[in-house]
């Protein structure tokens, strides 16, 4: 399976709405924190947005919302394949997007077959603490020789400037926060972003 390389991950329905008609096809939305009746309203304003332009919508963490309201792809980290039900999601169709951090995370997420593996954060991040501080490029170049033909995102510190050298290093897409939510323009940072991925 070839995904954009492209991949913003943001907190608002309403920043899927401002990216997806600049040219963003694969977005995040990563919702922490909030009552159910809300988030159901975020995953539907973003999902109805992303069916309009054919962008996919990758629904972070809150798995039976995303089966609830249909959606086609979720986002799953180590402590959430704690608690989901991996095969009620599977049986609703969902396509599914696994982190990884170290070699035993990597058994795990590649055990479950999914639709992309995640490896993370490949720069130190701000945007939350962890307790790993920053895998390096070589690790994503190992990470690339050990996933098969599974689609591998670089996700951690990353900007405009870093992703050539993480495509080059085996990232097939690169995902990004701050460095399109702290921009001062963030619209001319999506097309940076689109242009560096292309
Ligand atoms: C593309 C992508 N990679 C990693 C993560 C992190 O997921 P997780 O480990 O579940 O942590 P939270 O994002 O839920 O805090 C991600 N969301 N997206
Ligand atoms: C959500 C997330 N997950 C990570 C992981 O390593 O699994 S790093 C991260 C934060 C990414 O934000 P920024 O692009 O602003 O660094
Ligand atoms: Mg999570």
């Amino acid at each position: 399976m070839t995904l954009p390389r492209f991949y913003p991950v943001f907190d608002s329905a309403d920043w899927v709405v401002r990216a997806v008609p600049l040219g963003v096809r694969l977005v995040q939305l990563r919702i922490k924190e909030r009552q159910d009746d809300d988030l159901r309203a975020e995953i539907q304003t973003a999902l109805a947005c992303c069916r309009q332009h054919g962008a996919a919508l990758v629904i972070n963490d809150h798995w039976q919302l995303a089966i609830e309201l249909g959606a086609d792809w979720l986002h799953l980290g180590q402590e959430d394949l704690d608690t989901a039900d991996i095969a009620a999601i599977r049986r609703a169709g969902l396509k599914l997007g696994v982190s990884t951090h170290d070699h035993t995370e990597l058994d795990r997420a590649l055990a479950l077959a999914p639709e992309y593996i995640a490896l993370g954060p490949v720069y130190p991040t701000i945007l939350k603490k962890m307790k790993w501080t920053e895998q390096g490029l070589d690790r994503l170049t190992e990470w690339k020789g050990l996933v098969g033909d599974i689609p591998l995102c670089a996700i951690g510190g990353m900007s405009v400037e870093r992703a050539a050298g993480a495509y080059a290093a085996g990232a097939d897409m690169v995902a990004a926060v701050t460095d399109i939510t702290l921009n001062a323009d963030p619209d001319t940072r999506i097309c940076a972003w689109l242009k560096a991925a292309a």
